[in-house]
């Protein structure tokens, strides 16, 4: 058995980062940004207005000083003339400051009768003016890699890019086995039960941006094992899931290693995922053997699938963010295993569930987080601070 931690760097050598593609803006949040962009414009492009009122020059801004009103300059549509003393110009949030114009007047500060206004007796410093370029100027860049937010996008808008440069999404096969497996909807016969932790590494998996397909349940039989895979030929990542441990009918190893895998390693020392096995296979892919129970299978999607999946984005070679937390309950001490344990976290408090059974769904939906008890951890005290994954 091997650490988490030397699984994990294991799986980064295997997870080679994808080609670069060119999307649509519209297309790129959630991806990751795999090239710089250049702004290709300043913003704001001319001095504006940030509020409606009337542009001014500040010498003359007293209160009680009365200023002929010239024209307008509204967003979109300048006041082309310059300003002369004694002038002023009607002006709109987001329009051009009119030359000679260095201070924006609220309206509301305004009295106006006919083309005079008076300005008021009490008057905001101002000047309410955004200069040119104060948000981003042309040739600024945007620096891969960067998972791209909502915010982003709108900032790459404003920087007048239609198409951006992202890496290519890990197209993941997930390849659920075992002969008591049926599909969600379907009539399970006397000794059958739900695949599901197929649809949640799923669920994960698109979260992440990877293209997460499902193969067709394979049955415990070489024959049926060597026919999925072979579904998974165009797959940066097979992903299996049951079939192995040590039983009988634990196929998955067996059917990978004849068709080719080359092995990187097989059981770690995690609780629960203890028979976790990876290599790579022929196709080029990357396969990751997860065991079949539900909570095992998707703890270590978070532990190591999600890793390698942004490794393969380019985001680099990362384990899973952990925080810390104080704990609200005393613990045992932990076995030699690494120990990731079902809890919740409220604040900086953190309780581990009492049931921990690696088949328990229900727990695992209760729980936001993950406790982390490293191999041999002593019994721990009510109050002591522990590391989490927050799920
Ligand atoms: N003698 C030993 N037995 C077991 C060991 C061991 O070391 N010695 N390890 C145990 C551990 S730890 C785990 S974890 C499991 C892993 O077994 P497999 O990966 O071979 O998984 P299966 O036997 O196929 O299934 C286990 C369990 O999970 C259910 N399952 C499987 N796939 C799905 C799915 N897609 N959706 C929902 N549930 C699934 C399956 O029905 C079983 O109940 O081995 C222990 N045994
Ligand atoms: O390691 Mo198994 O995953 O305990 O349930």
């Amino acid at each position: 058995m091997i650490s988490v931690s030397d699984a994990l760097a294991h799986l980064f050598d295997l997870a080679r980062p994808l080609p670069s593609e060119v999307v649509p803006l519209s297309q790129g949040n959630g991806r990751v940004l795999a090239a710089p962009v250049t702004a290709r414009r300043d913003q704001p492009p001319f001095s504006a207005s940030a509020m409606d009122g009337y542009a001014v020059r500040a010498a003359e801004a007293a209160p009680g000083a009365q200023l002929i009103v010239v024209g307008e300059s509204a967003a979109g549509r300048r006041f082309d003339g310059v300003l002369a003393p004694g002038q002023a110009v009607r002006i709109f949030t987001g329009a051009p400051l009119p030359g000679g114009a260095d201070r924006v007047i609220l309206q509301e500060d305004v009295t106006r009768a006919g083309d005079l206004i008076t300005l008021g007796d009490r008057l905001d410093t101002g000047p309410h003016i955004r200069p040119a370029g104060a948000d981003f100027c042309a040739g600024e860049t945007m620096e891969p890699p960067r998972l791209l937010r909502p915010a982003d996008i709108a900032l790459l808008a404003a920087m007048n890019i239609a198409e951006l440069p992202v890496t290519r999404r890990p197209v993941v096969a997930i390849l659920a086995t075992g002969d008591e497996l049926v599909m969600p909807g379907e009539d399970p016969g006397p000794d059958q039960i739900i695949a599901s932790n197929s649809f949640g590494l799923q669920a994960m998996l698109r979260d992440l941006g990877a293209e997460a397909r499902l193969l067709p349940i394979a049955r415990d039989t070489r024959a049926s094992l060597e026919t999925a895979f072979s579904l998974a030929d165009d797959a940066d990542l097979l992903l299996t899931i049951g079939g192995a441990s040590v039983g009988d009918h634990d196929l998955v190893g067996e059917v990978a290693a004849a068709l080719g895998m080359e092995r990187s390693f097989y059981k770690i020392a995690m609780r629960p995922g203890k028979p976790l096995m990876a290599g790579h296979l022929t196709s080029g892919a990357t396969m990751i053997g997860l065991p079949g129970n539900p909570v095992s299978a998707m703890v270590c999607g978070h532990v190591f699938v999600a890793p390698v999946i942004r490794a393969m984005l380019g985001l680099g070679r990362a384990p899973a963010p952990r925080a810390a937390a104080v704990l609200a309950e005393d613990l045992p001490a932990n076995g030699p295993r690494e120990h990731y344990m079902r809890a919740d976290v409220q604040g900086d408090r953190l309780t581990a569930f009492a049931r921990q059974d690696s088949s328990l769904l229900t727990v695992l939906a209760r729980a936001n987080a993950l406790l982390i008890r490293p191999p041999h951890d002593p019994a721990r005290e009510a109050g002591q601070s522990v590391d989490y994954l927050p799920l």
